[in-house]
Order: C-alpha cells, then sequence, then structure tokens
C-alpha cells in the first residue's frame, strides 16, 4: 500500500541545540533505515520549508502509523497522510 506522507516539522525554539542535533541524527538514521527496507520510497524536502513529502510502501495502515509514531522528531511535526493507488495514464509497468 502507498501513502504520500507530508511531514512538517516545528522544532521548539528554546530546544537546546545540541538536544535538537542529536534528534535529528536519530531521525536520520531511522529514516535510512526504512529507505534500506524499501518502505521509505521517496523523501524530498519542500523549497523554502521545514517539510517533507515522502512516499511510503507499507502493508497496512497501521503499519504506517508504527512507523511514523516511532519518528524521534514525530512530537515535533504535523503529519498528514494520502492513500495512492495507480494513475490510469502511468505507463509504468509497476507500481514502482
Ligand atoms: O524533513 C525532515 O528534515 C525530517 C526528516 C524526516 C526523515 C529525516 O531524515 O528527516
Amino acid at each position: 500500500m502507498l501513502f504520500k506522507v507530508e511531514m512538517t516539522i516545528n522544532i521548539p525554539l528554546d530546544m537546546p541545540k545540541a538536544t535538537a542535533d542529536k534528534i535529528k541524527a536519530e531521525e536520520k538514521a531511522y529514516s535510512q533505515a526504512l529507505q534500506e527496507q524499501g518502505k521509505w520510497r521517496h523523501i524530498w524536502r519542500v523549497a523554502g520549508s521545514y517539510a517533507n513529502v515522502s512516499i511510503f510502501d507499507v502493508e497496512s495502515n497501521e503499519e504506517l502509523h508504527n512507523l511514523l509514531s516511532g519518528l524521534p522528531l514525530y512530537p515535533y511535526m504535523e503529519i498528514s497522510v494520502a492513500p495512492l493507488c495507480r494513475h490510469p495514464s502511468s505507463i509504468q509497468s509497476d507500481d514502482r
């Protein structure tokens, strides 16, 4: 199941830089592990914003929820999720 996920990050201004840097490093490792597993298919920076648009490929809504709620930056994110399906004009032979 494919989902578009938009994440907007709002780190509190009073968070110490060392704390924020540690959480960001944990976030990067978490994200890259999921990318290596093929579950986090794409991640794109939204130009001009501390936000990303990502594509996830998971087995269920529950799996997506568990992955997203495990993000180290989750407490500081606004997240929106949209389920995806094949576009009838797509020339791709599969959903990759
Ligand atoms: O968009 C961001 O910077 C938040 C984020 C999600 C995965 C990651 O590595 O950073």
